[in-house]
């Protein structure tokens, strides 16, 4: 009889190459995020990426950065964390203690959301705006709610 096969992907691997898919939706030109929260038994509870809000033309919208608040994208844009969170349609009791695996970390206001659905744990890939006062703010909010973090790389 063979043996099973050894060599599969780790969780890790496969939820956040879950998020990176979901990131290759993204219409932002500058940054491109994925989130994929999965429970504790290593289900896939839902998916999400950066995007306007779906009854919000995509095709006419400022995707840029302007002084005008009316024009800049990030007034408009629902972040990945938030629409896997929306994008849900179970009941927000699983998502305690679940894991979300995002592209890029947490801004503030996404911290907040993920701490209140009951999320555990923060699995990354990029940090790139690491030390900026918003992602300092982040990284407060989830030690003082114990929402742990960590960073993990895919290789090529
Ligand atoms: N954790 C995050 C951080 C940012 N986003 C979104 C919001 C914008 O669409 C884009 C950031 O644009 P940038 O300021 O880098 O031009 O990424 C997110 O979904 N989740
Ligand atoms: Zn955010």
């Amino acid at each position: 009889m063979p043996g099973k096969r050894e060599d599969v992907i780790s969780w890790d691997e496969f939820f956040m190459r879950a998020a990176v898919a979901a990131s290759l939706r993204s219409k932002d030109p500058n940054t491109q995020v994925g989130a994929c929260i999965a429970d504790t038994n290593n289900r896939i509870l839902s998916v999400g990426y950066n995007g306007t809000p779906s009854a919000l033309n995509d095709d006419d919208f400022p995707w840029g950065t302007a002084d005008d608040p009316l024009h800049d994208k990030h007034n408009y844009v629902i972040h990945a964390e938030a629409n896997a969170i929306l994008n849900y349609r179970g009941s927000l009791k699983d998502m305690a203690g679940a894991t979300v695996y995002v592209t890029l970390f947490p801004c503030h206001e996404c911290a907040k959301t993920l701490v209140q659905a009951g999320i555990g744990e923060v699995v990354y890939l990029d940090d790139k705006y690491c030390g900026t006062e918003d992602n300092l703010i982040s990284k407060n909010i989830l030690d003082r709610c114990g929402v742990t973090y960590r960073q993990v790389s895919l290789d090529a």
